[in-house]
Protein backbone atom coordinates (compact mmCIF):
# COMPACT_ATOMS: atom_id res chain seq x y z
CA UNK A 1 0.00 0.00 0.00
CA UNK A 2 1.35 3.59 -0.81
CA UNK A 3 2.12 5.69 1.97
CA UNK A 4 -0.14 8.85 1.75
CA UNK A 5 2.21 12.27 3.16
CA UNK A 6 -0.16 13.01 5.70
CA UNK A 7 0.31 16.53 7.78
CA UNK A 8 1.78 15.32 10.59
CA UNK A 9 1.58 17.51 13.63
CA UNK A 10 5.52 17.52 14.74
CA UNK A 11 4.95 19.41 17.93
CA UNK A 12 2.60 16.82 19.85
CA UNK A 13 4.65 13.98 18.32
CA UNK A 14 7.95 15.17 19.79
CA UNK A 15 6.75 16.57 22.75
CA UNK A 16 5.47 12.31 22.98
CA UNK A 17 8.75 11.31 22.45
CA UNK A 18 10.22 13.69 25.34
CA UNK A 19 7.61 12.39 27.71
CA UNK A 20 8.31 8.59 26.46
CA UNK A 21 11.88 9.12 26.87
CA UNK A 22 12.61 10.68 30.39
CA UNK A 23 13.00 7.71 32.20
CA UNK A 24 16.53 7.11 29.84
CA UNK A 25 17.80 10.83 30.07
CA UNK A 26 20.80 10.80 32.42
CA UNK A 27 21.31 6.78 31.48
CA UNK A 28 24.93 5.79 30.25
CA UNK A 29 28.06 8.81 30.10
CA UNK A 30 29.19 11.40 28.72
CA UNK A 31 32.30 10.24 26.73
CA UNK A 32 35.61 10.88 28.66
CA UNK A 33 38.38 10.12 26.47
CA UNK A 34 37.64 13.88 25.11
CA UNK A 35 37.96 15.38 28.64
CA UNK A 36 36.18 18.35 27.76
CA UNK A 37 33.12 16.16 26.80
CA UNK A 38 33.39 14.45 30.06
CA UNK A 39 32.25 17.60 32.01
CA UNK A 40 28.84 17.90 30.00
CA UNK A 41 25.45 17.36 31.88
CA UNK A 42 23.94 13.74 31.30
CA UNK A 43 20.57 15.51 32.48
CA UNK A 44 20.22 17.57 29.36
CA UNK A 45 18.17 16.26 26.12
CA UNK A 46 16.43 18.24 23.12
CA UNK A 47 14.87 16.93 20.00
CA UNK A 48 13.87 19.18 16.49
CA UNK A 49 12.42 17.81 13.44
CA UNK A 50 12.93 20.43 10.32
CA UNK A 51 10.51 20.19 7.17
CA UNK A 52 11.79 20.33 3.49
CA UNK A 53 11.24 24.16 3.81
CA UNK A 54 13.00 25.20 6.86
CA UNK A 55 10.63 25.17 9.53
CA UNK A 56 11.42 23.69 12.72
CA UNK A 57 9.52 22.17 15.72
CA UNK A 58 11.51 20.67 19.03
CA UNK A 59 11.43 19.85 22.33
CA UNK A 60 13.84 20.28 25.59
CA UNK A 61 17.13 21.96 24.66
CA UNK A 62 16.59 21.89 21.00
CA UNK A 63 18.35 25.40 20.40
CA UNK A 64 21.53 25.04 23.37
CA UNK A 65 24.33 24.43 21.03
CA UNK A 66 26.62 20.91 21.66
CA UNK A 67 30.07 19.27 20.15
CA UNK A 68 28.52 17.53 16.68
CA UNK A 69 32.04 16.02 16.46
CA UNK A 70 30.82 13.04 14.24
CA UNK A 71 27.74 13.96 12.68
CA UNK A 72 30.23 16.93 10.90
CA UNK A 73 31.33 13.57 8.67
CA UNK A 74 27.98 13.55 7.10
CA UNK A 75 28.59 17.00 6.03
CA UNK A 76 32.61 16.76 5.02
CA UNK A 77 31.51 13.79 2.95
CA UNK A 78 29.13 15.79 0.94
CA UNK A 79 31.84 18.70 0.33
CA UNK A 80 33.66 16.25 -1.38
CA UNK A 81 31.31 14.48 -3.01
CA UNK A 82 30.01 17.69 -4.87
CA UNK A 83 33.45 19.06 -5.42
CA UNK A 84 35.15 16.26 -6.58
CA UNK A 85 32.94 13.07 -7.25
CA UNK A 86 33.26 9.96 -7.41
CA UNK A 87 37.12 9.58 -7.35
CA UNK A 88 36.79 9.68 -3.26
CA UNK A 89 35.22 5.94 -3.78
CA UNK A 90 38.58 4.29 -4.46
CA UNK A 91 40.12 5.43 -1.17
CA UNK A 92 37.54 4.64 0.76
CA UNK A 93 34.93 1.88 1.32
CA UNK A 94 31.38 1.70 1.55
CA UNK A 95 30.76 -1.31 3.98
CA UNK A 96 30.25 -1.25 7.55
CA UNK A 97 32.99 -2.16 9.97
CA UNK A 98 31.41 -4.06 12.72
CA UNK A 99 34.41 -2.32 14.51
CA UNK A 100 34.65 0.63 17.18
CA UNK A 101 34.55 3.68 15.11
CA UNK A 102 38.35 4.50 16.31
CA UNK A 103 39.47 0.86 15.71
CA UNK A 104 43.16 0.42 13.81
CA UNK A 105 42.52 -3.35 12.97
CA UNK A 106 41.13 -3.36 9.78
CA UNK A 107 43.36 -1.00 7.88
CA UNK A 108 46.08 -3.10 7.83
CA UNK A 109 44.44 -6.14 6.47
CA UNK A 110 42.88 -3.68 3.68
CA UNK A 111 45.69 -1.51 2.84
CA UNK A 112 45.14 1.24 4.37
CA UNK A 113 41.05 1.57 2.66
CA UNK A 114 39.07 2.44 5.44
CA UNK A 115 36.22 0.83 5.41
CA UNK A 116 33.60 3.73 5.30
CA UNK A 117 33.69 7.54 5.64
CA UNK A 118 32.00 7.50 8.58
CA UNK A 119 34.56 5.90 10.91
CA UNK A 120 37.23 7.88 12.01
CA UNK A 121 39.90 6.04 9.57
CA UNK A 122 37.56 7.08 6.81
CA UNK A 123 36.91 10.52 7.94
CA UNK A 124 40.61 11.28 8.02
CA UNK A 125 40.84 10.53 4.39
CA UNK A 126 37.76 12.63 3.56
CA UNK A 127 38.92 15.66 5.55
CA UNK A 128 42.04 14.87 3.70
CA UNK A 129 40.27 15.41 0.17
CA UNK A 130 38.71 18.04 1.22
CA UNK A 131 41.64 20.13 2.31
CA UNK A 132 43.46 18.87 -1.23
CA UNK A 133 40.56 20.12 -2.86
CA UNK A 134 39.77 23.21 -1.56
CA UNK A 135 43.05 24.10 0.91
CA UNK A 136 41.42 24.95 3.96
CA UNK A 137 38.78 21.59 4.87
CA UNK A 138 37.65 23.16 8.08
CA UNK A 139 36.93 26.60 7.05
CA UNK A 140 34.91 25.39 4.17
CA UNK A 141 32.78 22.86 6.14
CA UNK A 142 31.98 26.06 8.99
CA UNK A 143 31.13 28.31 5.99
CA UNK A 144 28.61 25.16 4.22
CA UNK A 145 27.21 24.81 7.90
CA UNK A 146 26.45 28.47 8.74
CA UNK A 147 24.50 28.80 5.07
CA UNK A 148 22.53 25.61 5.51
CA UNK A 149 21.90 26.03 9.15
CA UNK A 150 21.09 30.14 8.42
CA UNK A 151 23.08 30.85 11.72
CA UNK A 152 26.04 33.24 11.28
CA UNK A 153 27.24 32.72 14.61
CA UNK A 154 28.27 28.60 14.43
CA UNK A 155 31.69 28.03 15.19
CA UNK A 156 34.57 26.29 16.44
CA UNK A 157 35.15 24.78 20.83
CA UNK A 158 38.44 26.05 20.48
CA UNK A 159 38.82 23.64 23.99
CA UNK A 160 37.72 20.56 22.84
CA UNK A 161 39.43 21.04 19.61
CA UNK A 162 42.70 21.64 21.89
CA UNK A 163 41.27 18.99 24.42
CA UNK A 164 40.82 16.45 21.29
CA UNK A 165 44.46 17.28 20.07
CA UNK A 166 46.37 16.39 23.07
CA UNK A 167 44.42 12.78 23.61
CA UNK A 168 44.97 12.43 19.54
CA UNK A 169 47.18 9.82 19.82
CA UNK A 170 44.70 7.33 18.25
CA UNK A 171 43.52 9.52 15.24
CA UNK A 172 47.31 10.04 14.93
CA UNK A 173 48.13 6.78 14.50
CA UNK A 174 45.19 6.22 11.84
CA UNK A 175 46.50 8.96 9.61
CA UNK A 176 49.93 8.26 9.65
CA UNK A 177 49.12 4.29 9.08
CA UNK A 178 47.37 5.58 6.06
CA UNK A 179 49.51 7.74 5.21
CA UNK A 180 52.28 4.49 5.08
CA UNK A 181 50.08 3.55 2.24
CA UNK A 182 49.47 6.67 0.33
CA UNK A 183 46.37 7.24 1.06
CA UNK A 184 46.92 10.31 2.85
CA UNK A 185 47.72 13.05 0.13
CA UNK A 186 49.08 16.18 2.83
CA UNK A 187 50.99 16.96 5.80
CA UNK A 188 49.31 14.79 8.56
CA UNK A 189 49.84 17.41 11.43
CA UNK A 190 47.95 19.75 9.37
CA UNK A 191 45.47 17.13 8.68
CA UNK A 192 44.74 16.39 12.37
CA UNK A 193 44.13 19.87 13.28
CA UNK A 194 41.54 19.96 10.46
CA UNK A 195 40.18 17.08 11.70
CA UNK A 196 40.05 18.02 15.50
CA UNK A 197 38.62 21.94 14.51
CA UNK A 198 35.85 20.10 12.32
CA UNK A 199 34.83 17.44 14.83
CA UNK A 200 34.52 20.66 17.64
CA UNK A 201 32.10 22.88 15.68
CA UNK A 202 28.78 23.43 18.32
CA UNK A 203 25.41 23.11 16.79
CA UNK A 204 22.00 22.98 18.10
CA UNK A 205 19.54 20.17 17.08
CA UNK A 206 17.77 23.38 15.14
CA UNK A 207 21.27 24.23 13.07
CA UNK A 208 21.56 20.59 12.62
CA UNK A 209 18.35 19.57 11.26
CA UNK A 210 18.37 22.53 9.27
CA UNK A 211 22.15 21.93 8.16
CA UNK A 212 21.17 18.73 6.98
CA UNK A 213 18.12 19.34 5.05
CA UNK A 214 19.64 18.75 1.56
CA UNK A 215 19.69 15.25 2.39
CA UNK A 216 16.19 15.02 2.82
CA UNK A 217 15.77 17.30 -0.22
CA UNK A 218 17.49 14.92 -2.87
CA UNK A 219 20.45 17.27 -2.67
CA UNK A 220 19.33 19.98 -3.12
CA UNK A 221 20.49 23.35 -0.85
CA UNK A 222 18.61 25.52 1.06
CA UNK A 223 18.61 28.27 -1.51
CA UNK A 224 17.70 25.72 -4.34
CA UNK A 225 20.64 25.46 -5.51
CA UNK A 226 22.31 21.93 -6.17
CA UNK A 227 24.89 20.18 -3.94
CA UNK A 228 24.38 16.89 -4.84
CA UNK A 229 22.61 14.84 -7.66
CA UNK A 230 19.67 12.53 -6.61
CA UNK A 231 21.86 9.33 -7.02
CA UNK A 232 24.89 11.01 -4.11
CA UNK A 233 22.10 12.24 -1.95
CA UNK A 234 20.69 8.61 -1.81
CA UNK A 235 24.19 7.34 -1.70
CA UNK A 236 25.01 9.15 1.38
CA UNK A 237 22.19 8.51 2.87
CA UNK A 238 22.58 4.81 2.50
CA UNK A 239 26.28 4.91 4.12
CA UNK A 240 24.40 6.33 6.93
CA UNK A 241 22.00 3.75 6.81
CA UNK A 242 24.72 1.15 7.55
CA UNK A 243 27.72 2.50 8.97
CA UNK A 244 26.35 5.98 10.42
CA UNK A 245 26.60 4.48 13.87
CA UNK A 246 29.13 2.58 13.98
CA UNK A 247 29.10 -0.89 15.06
CA UNK A 248 25.58 -0.44 16.15
CA UNK A 249 24.53 0.32 12.81
CA UNK A 250 22.10 -2.78 12.51
CA UNK A 251 20.94 -2.54 15.68
CA UNK A 252 19.98 1.28 14.69
CA UNK A 253 18.75 0.46 12.07
CA UNK A 254 16.40 -2.25 13.12
CA UNK A 255 15.15 0.11 15.79
CA UNK A 256 14.79 3.54 13.70
CA UNK A 257 14.56 2.35 10.54
CA UNK A 258 16.73 5.59 9.26
CA UNK A 259 19.91 7.13 7.94
CA UNK A 260 21.51 8.27 11.08
CA UNK A 261 24.74 9.67 12.00
CA UNK A 262 26.00 10.08 15.76
CA UNK A 263 28.29 11.75 17.36
CA UNK A 264 30.27 11.18 21.01
CA UNK A 265 29.10 14.81 21.77
CA UNK A 266 25.52 13.09 21.81
CA UNK A 267 23.83 13.92 19.30
CA UNK A 268 22.03 11.98 16.42
CA UNK A 269 20.91 13.74 12.84
CA UNK A 270 18.55 11.17 10.61
CA UNK A 271 16.80 11.69 7.44
CA UNK A 272 13.20 10.92 6.41
CA UNK A 273 14.33 11.22 2.61
CA UNK A 274 11.21 13.60 0.93
CA UNK A 275 10.17 14.57 4.23
CA UNK A 276 12.25 15.98 7.19
CA UNK A 277 15.52 15.86 9.08
CA UNK A 278 15.74 14.80 12.75
CA UNK A 279 18.34 15.93 15.28
CA UNK A 280 18.44 14.79 18.72
CA UNK A 281 20.77 15.31 21.63
CA UNK A 282 21.42 13.55 24.75
CA UNK A 283 25.10 13.04 25.71
CA UNK A 284 24.89 10.06 28.08
CA UNK A 285 26.03 7.50 25.50
CA UNK A 286 26.12 3.57 25.20
CA UNK A 287 29.13 1.93 24.94
CA UNK A 288 29.45 2.05 21.18
CA UNK A 289 29.11 5.81 21.41
CA UNK A 290 25.99 6.39 20.68
CA UNK A 291 23.68 8.70 22.66
CA UNK A 292 20.85 6.09 24.67
CA UNK A 293 18.34 8.79 25.32
CA UNK A 294 18.72 10.03 21.60
CA UNK A 295 18.37 6.25 19.52
CA UNK A 296 15.73 5.62 22.21
CA UNK A 297 13.45 8.64 21.17
CA UNK A 298 13.89 8.10 17.13
CA UNK A 299 12.77 4.78 17.87
CA UNK A 300 10.10 6.41 19.43
CA UNK A 301 9.33 8.83 16.72
CA UNK A 302 9.48 6.56 14.00
CA UNK A 303 7.05 4.18 15.77
CA UNK A 304 4.48 6.64 16.83
CA UNK A 305 4.51 8.34 12.81
CA UNK A 306 5.31 5.36 10.73
CA UNK A 307 7.65 7.32 9.30
CA UNK A 308 10.85 5.05 7.60
CA UNK A 309 12.74 4.00 4.51
CA UNK A 310 11.36 0.91 5.01
N1 LIG B 1 32.42 9.15 17.15
C1 LIG B 1 32.85 10.37 17.26
O1 LIG B 1 32.07 11.31 17.42
C2 LIG B 1 34.32 10.49 17.29
C3 LIG B 1 34.83 11.88 17.01
C4 LIG B 1 36.00 12.23 17.86
N2 LIG B 1 36.37 13.60 17.61
C5 LIG B 1 37.18 11.32 17.59
O2 LIG B 1 37.86 11.52 16.64
O3 LIG B 1 37.47 10.42 18.31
Amino acid sequence: MEQQAVALDYQAVLEQVAADVAPLIGSGRPAAYIPALAGVDPGRFGMAVADLHGTVHGVGDWRRPFSAQSITKVFTLALVLAAGGDALWRRVGREPSGNPFNSLVQLEYENGIPRNPFINAGALVVTDALQTLTGDASSELLEFLREESGNPELGFDAEVAASEAAHGDRNAALAHFMASYGNIAGPVPALLDHYFWQCSIEMSCADLTLAARFLARHGLRADGSRLLSRSEAKQINAVMLTCGTYDAAGEFAHRVGLPGKSGVGGGIVAVVPGRCTLCVWSPGLDERGNSVAGVAALDRFTTLTGLSVF
